[in-house]
């Protein structure tokens, strides 16, 4: 089995001895630099359209955490922005660091941010999320960082989730979440064709990273913190670092959807 994490002998510097496509053209994150983004005034703006009734559960699956919605409907979506059709909401995620300094997978001229939650949509065109995840436009997904400040109160209730999901594998039911809470006031974004930041690496990403950050607070922080990278009986290891380092440009170009 491909076994692949974020520690010294099983993370991103090894993770191409299994996934030869880590060295892929198309290969996410990225670091963004915002003067040489070129706007582009034919982007649309974002239409997000969430059902909280989608909301099915919460699973720690030994990377990070995610929220996972039932997808059997276009009640929650994605459309507008650099996307053509409509894209369905599959689960969000995040990625974290071990200290406030770092953690995120997208930067921002070299900034690191101590979290990037990822918000996963599949393209309608095709019928399902593991079919879509194979095609160059079958996914899109949406980044916006976290920045160090007021407690965020809209994250809390996710948070107070993560006592029953410390564990790799364990899994509890969590109902009635609006992600749309966890957006910035506005949705200026930066849009660039990219990968899943791990394994497979699929090349099936359409990136739409977010300007404006949320609000977290050290406290909070340390909630992520208190996740296990190990299933119950193993030898505890905390889940901090699971970031992917930006990787090369290779020729693309990023997007700005504002001036
Ligand atoms: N961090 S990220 O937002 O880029 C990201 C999003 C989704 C996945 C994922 O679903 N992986 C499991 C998985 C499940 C089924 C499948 F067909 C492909 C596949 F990658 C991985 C990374």
């Amino acid at each position: 089995a491909h076994a692949w994490g974020y520690g010294p002998a099983d993370g991103p510097e090894s993770w191409a001895e299994s996934f030869p496509i880590a060295n892929g053209p198309r290969q996410s994150p990225i670091d963004i630099v915002p003067t040489q983004a070129q706007h582009d005034p034919s982007l649309k703006h974002l239409k997000l359209k969430y059902d909280p009734a989608t909301t099915k559960s919460i699973l720690n699956n030994g990377h990070s955490f995610q929220v996972d919605f039932v997808d059997d409907d276009n009640s929650s979506t994605l459309a507008g922005g650099p996307i053509t059709g409509i894209y369905r909401l599959r689960q969000f995620h995040f990625h974290w660091g071990s200290s406030d300094d770092k953690g995120s997978e997208h930067t921002i001229a070299g900034t690191k941010f101590p979290c990037e939650l990822h918000l996963v949509h599949w393209n309608t065109k095709y019928p399902n999320f593991g079919e879509a995840a194979s095609k160059p436009d079958g996914l899109a997904v949406v980044g916006v960082f976290l920045k160090i400040g007021a407690a965020n109160p809209r994250l809390q209730k996710v948070l107070d989730a993560l006592d029953d999901i410390k564990s790799k594998g364990r899994q509890t039911t969590f109902a009635n979440f609006d992600p749309k809470t966890l957006l910035p006031a506005s949705l200026d974004y930066w849009t660039y064709e990219g990968s899943l930041t791990t394994p497979p690496l699929l090349e099936s990403v359409t990136w739409i990273v977010l300007k404006e950050p949320i609000s977290v607070s050290p406290a909070q922080m340390a909630k992520f913190r208190s996740l296990l990278f190990s299933s119950e009986g193993e030898t505890p290891c905390c889940m901090v670092d699971n970031y992917r380092p930006p990787q090369p440009l290779k020729g693309r170009k990023v997007r700005a959807s504002f001036k």
